[in-house]
């Protein structure tokens, strides 16, 4: 570390309680001016000179910190009327004279998005949203809810219907089973009997049979891709797909 010495200016090893309000050029720990010495707030705030700060290179002044400057008196006759607009009036010497006025904010401007990103430009003119749709939920039979399935799937019987297990399946067996007696569908390459499932599921067998005897995770993951379907179908299983 010894070669950066060199550049950087003023090197000491001064105590930090020194350092706080030294003015001392070789003091090291002294924090970073706050603005920056070329700022526009420096340049712009009362008092500031180019003469306070020397330009040969040594330390500046250390800062007051007194960051925001008094406001000038206010000269009311000065003063112009307020806009009928209600916007601000910006003297002309501002850098922003020139700027438009940002847009009111007081209607709100239709581009078509609404809340949720569902674009309804062209569609609802009148500023509705599209209908949702109709949630697939079915009322289950008594003694089918999902309690009623863990209570199953914790039983001990056999929800996979075949005697060994993991089998591999192939995409031809896989279609023979495709009835509510006998149905197997594949999800994330695991293939599962979910037969046993069909009076539990709360988007209804007749749903649910849609993937019988087929590959169902585009539509899985299109209705609920929050379903944990490892953990609820375990027991089901049958095995993996594979090609052949
Ligand atoms: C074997 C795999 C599946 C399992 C374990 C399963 C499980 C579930 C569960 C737990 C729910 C309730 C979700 C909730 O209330 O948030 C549900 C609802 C539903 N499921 Fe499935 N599901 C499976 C496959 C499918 C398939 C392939 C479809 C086909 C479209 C489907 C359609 C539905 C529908 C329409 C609902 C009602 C959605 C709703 O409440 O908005 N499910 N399913």
């Amino acid at each position: 570390m010894s070669w950066l010495l060199p550049s950087i200016p003023g090197w000491s090893r001064a105590s930090p309680s020194a350092s706080l309000s030294s003015n001392d050029p070789d003091d090291l720990d002294i924090p970073p001016l706050f603005p920056l010495p070329n700022s526009a707030q420096r340049s712009s705030a009362p008092g500031s000179s180019s003469s306070q700060h020397d330009a040969g290179g040594s330390r500046p002044p250390a800062p007051t910190f007194n960051l925001a400057p008094p406001s000038p008196p206010k000269n009311t006759e000065d003063e112009e009327p307020p806009s009928e607009l209600n916007i601000a009036v910006l003297p002309d010497a501002t850098p922003l004279g020139d700027m438009a006025p940002p847009p009111s904010t007081t209607q709100r401007p239709d581009f078509g998005i609404q809340p949720g990103g569902i674009d309804v430009s062209g569609s609802a003119s009148n500023g509705d949203l599209p209908k949702k749709k109709k949630r697939g939920k079915v009322p289950l039979a008594p003694g089918y809810s999902q309690l009623d399935w863990a209570r199953v799937t914790t039983s001990g019987r056999n929800l996979r219907g075949t005697e060994s297990f993991p089998i591999r399946v192939t995409m031809d067996e896989l279609k023979k089973h495709n009835t509510k007696k006998d149905a197997w569908s594949v999800f994330n390459g695991i293939v599962y009997n979910i037969t046993p499932y069909l009076p539990y599921h709360p988007g209804g067998p007749d749903e649910l049979m849609r993937v019988a005897g087929r590959d169902g995770t585009k539509l899985f993951m299109l209705t609920h891709s929050w379903v944990n379907i490892d953990h609820m179908l375990q027991e089901c299983m049958v095995g993996m797909l594979v090609k052949g």
